[in-house]
């Protein structure tokens, strides 16, 4: 084999050449492009495309560098393929394939051919490299293997045990060598639609959702790099955990996103109350916040008196009231419907004040006078701001949540002491459930864009007049000569000043964040299930095209608003017109813990099948009871900290501070807190903050606490005991849950 490393490495070798070739190339276009000094504004326009198009390009060049090629398919016709991480061709005139960018559609056999269904492939080869050094080879002959004893359904599998076995460093990374055909399916699968992928814990969920997104930017790049890619994970954490897949893959344009960020400028971040959460997160808020705003459109008890230019004037109710009919008719949204309520007021006021001076006597014009002036007073314009104020989506919130009578008219059907779980003073910030609500209530209130639309008119007609300016100079010029084509016959002022417009070269991902008006081309949720019928309803807005990836677990579900069937969270949006695939097999947790997860799953009551895990580690699951719960997980920790890998002892909420302390007395390096950094080798969680992640060893805490102290405690375990991909032990003073009862004593 040795001879075949050594051939390898030359075939790699010329590839990375290549690459640095590229590099120097690109890296030199960039410095030439900086160093242009022309200011013209078609110049700079094409100056600043220009440095954004090289500087992806390195960026590109950079994130490739490890396990450029890492796959080599020998065909039966005698042809053969290189597969890696980008397409690289030869300089030369035919400009022959040197490496397949592994999203072609000419790689698919690699993740797809197997010993019953070649695919045309007589050998696949799976290159191991060590930064620039071919470390080894794995053949798998497939004409040759129909028989062999290898874990079903599985390809290239001594690369997949490797990739399966290393230890976990905190951040995930890219599965791009070894994609299972099972994964690659759903991957490639096409862009349009809904596409739901459920899969138990460990199946590659989130590794799957990511490459799909780098092989729909790769396949459909003109369309999604326009309109951006989406993908929301559950916390901030987790969305760390993942940052580094899609860069490793190339891909820089996408927006990764927790549900507290979906409202632009605000991050929901402040915990509160599980309850609370799935209060807010039900479909009633909408309704809600619809009496909210209307709570917010007052008619006055008592006739108010107004003193205009030492003039009284009255507004009663009913005046009041018909203004309100008037701008609620318009049917348009609260602060967009306002200058209707506010036309009504003045209207009624003018025609007060016309009687009082004599309408007989007065004028068309007289009364436009009188109408301009009482719009522009400062005790009318206090009237209708008190009667239909201007809400932003914050005050409207805000102001709801710090008044219980607020909350009543709003929330009429909940109980006292459920409306008090949402009472909280204005300045605590927002909570991950509050970003759909504010979402909806922008909805609710929309914008009187009359004065930006003014604003952006006048600046259009301010640039147009500069470059008419512009056009009048080069006309003098020209005048010399008639013959020539002046500017003014090749372009006019308006196009001009369009030209001239600044271009916007932030990524559509940038330009996506700070928007909330944008709909993106893709939207990839992870751990689908969590979700909110709120927060499906700003996905849905953010994507009207429903082209979407779901993926996740119904099993895992520890939201209480969370869901429990995929067809209850689309059916209001898509009927069911969203096909679903499943993943079966568990690449995370070894045979050993899953099996005890599995029990759990079992007394879950759901139909679903546990994954089956594609390896051993003949490592068993153990437990201790103690008296002493802190002391001991820290001895047991600093024990497991003695393995390679990381370790992640998991906690009940209620243990978190006691636990926590004694495991950072005994190993000052664990990571604690709201945001552990995950790069630690021991971080002390809760089950909540584990989701998603995993580490090579897990150490439960008080495992009938975790149940205890949620309503979904059972998935909380079943999530908790499936994070491991090496080793799990159990620590209890209380007796453990009965599907746990079977792990040894230790
Ligand atoms: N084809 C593969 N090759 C190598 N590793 C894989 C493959 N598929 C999945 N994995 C690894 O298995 C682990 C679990 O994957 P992932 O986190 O995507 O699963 P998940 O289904 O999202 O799990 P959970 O629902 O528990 O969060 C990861 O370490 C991932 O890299």
């Amino acid at each position: 084999m040795s001879t075949e490393i050594g051939v390898e490495q030359e075939y790699v070798s010329m590839l990375y050449a290549r690459l640095d070739g590229l590099r120097a190339d690109s890296g030199a276009r960039l410095a030439r492009t900086l160093r242009e000094t022309s200011s013209s504004p078609t110049a700079m326009t094409h100056r600043d495309a220009e440095t954004a198009h090289h500087s992806a390009a390195l960026a590109q060049y950079g994130a490739v560098e490890n396990g450029l090629c890492f796959g080599r398919l020998d065909f039966a016709d005698g042809g053969r393929g290189y597969i890696g991480r980008l397409g690289l061709f030869d300089e030369s005139g035919d400009h022959e394939p040197l490496l397949m960018d592994w999203r072609a559609p000419a790689s698919r056999p690699f993740y797809l051919a197997t010993a019953a269904s070649p695919d045309g492939v007589r050998r696949r080869r799976h290159i191991r490299t060590s930064r620039r050094r071919v470390t080894a080879v794995d053949d798998e002959v497939l004409d040759l293997t129909a028989g062999r004893d290898a874990h079903e359904g599985v390809t290239g599998e001594a690369a997949l045990l490797s990739a399966l076995n290393a230890s976990r460093t905190g951040r995930m990374s890219d599965i791009v060598e070894t994609i299972q055909a099972e994964q690659d399916e759903i991957i490639r699968s096409a862009l349009n639609g809904v596409l739901v992928v459920q899969g138990g814990p460990g199946t590659g969920k989130t590794a799957v959702a990511l490459h799909r997104a780098a092989f729909l930017l790769y396949t459909h790049r003109e369309q999604l790099s326009r309109r951006g890619v989406l993908v929301i994970g559950p916390n901030a954490t987790f969305l760390k955990y993942i940052g580094q897949v899609l860069p490793s893959l190339g891909e820089t344009g996408v927006l990764l996103q927790t549900v507290g960020e979906l409202y632009p400028g605000e991050r929901g971040v402040r915990p509160e109350p599980a309850r609370a959460a799935e209060i807010k997160g039900r479909l009633d808020a909408v309704e809600a916040l619809r009496r909210a705003v209307r709570d917010r459109q007052v008619v006055p008890d008592e006739p108010m008196t107004l003193v205009v230019e030492r003039e009284e004037l009255t507004l009663d109710g009913p005046t009041v009231l018909a203004a309100q009919e008037r701008a609620r008719r318009s049917r348009k949204p609260h602060n967009a419907a306002r200058p209707l309520f506010a036309e009504a007021v003045v209207a009624a006021l003018t025609r007060q004040e016309a009687e009082r001076l004599g309408a007989d006597f007065l004028e068309e014009g007289d009364l436009a006078d009188i109408r301009r002036e009482l719009a522009a007073d400062d005790e009318v314009r206090a009237a209708i701001e008190e009667l239909w104020p201007l809400l932003t989506p914050q005050t409207l919130l805000s102001d709801l949540y710090a008044c219980p009578d607020r909350l009543a008219v709003a929330f009429p059907d909940l109980r006292e002491d459920e409306r008090a779980l949402l009472l909280r003073s204005p300045r605590l910030g927002w909570t991950a459930a509050d970003a759909p609500l504010l979402d909806e209530a922008a909805e609710l209130l929309g914008v009187d864009d009359r004065l930006e639309r003014a604003r952006a008119e006048q600046r259009r007609r301010d640039e147009q007049d500069y470059a008419q300016g512009v056009l009048d100079i080069l006309q003098l010029e020209d005048e010399a000569d008639p013959d020539i084509l002046t500017a003014y016959d090749l372009i006019d002022a308006s196009r001009l000043a369009e030209r001239n417009d600044e271009e916007d070269h932030r990524t559509a991902a940038e330009r996506a964040a700070a928007d909330r008006d944008w709909t993106f081309g893709h939207v990839i949720v992870d751990e689908a299930q969590e979700l909110s019928a709120m927060a499906w309803r700003v996905l849905m807005r953010r994507c009207p095209s429903r082209s979407m990836t779901l993926v996740g677990d119904v099993a895992q579900t520890g939201d209480l608003a969370g869901a429990t069937a995929w067809s209850d969270v689309l059916g209001p949006y898509v009927e069911d017109r969203w096909r679903q695939t499943e993943l079966t097999v568990n690449y995370r947790t070894p045979a050993e813990v899953m099996a005890v997860a599995a029990s759990v799953l079992a007394e879950l009551g759901t139909s679903l099948t546990p994954p089956s895990s594609v390896r051993e580690t003949g490592a068993d699951p153990w437990r201790v009871r103690t008296t002493d719960l802190a002391g001991t997980v820290a001895a047991l920790a600093a024990e497991g900290s003695a393995h390679p890998g990381t370790l992640a002892v998991l906690v009940p909420e209620s243990l978190v501070d006691q636990v926590g302390k004694a495991v950072a007395a005994r190993l000052p390096d664990a990571a604690i807190g709201e945001h552990p950094e995950l790069e630690s080798q021991v971080a002390v969680l809760t089950v909540r903050q584990s989701k998603g992640l995993e580490f090579d060893g897990v150490l439960l805490v008080e495992p009938a606490r975790v149940v205890a102290e949620s309503p979904r405690g059972r998935n909380d375990l079943y999530v908790a005991l499936t994070r491991a991909t090496q080793r799990l032990g159990v620590v209890h003073t209380e007796p453990v849950p009965e599907a746990l009862s079977a792990i040894a004593e230790r």
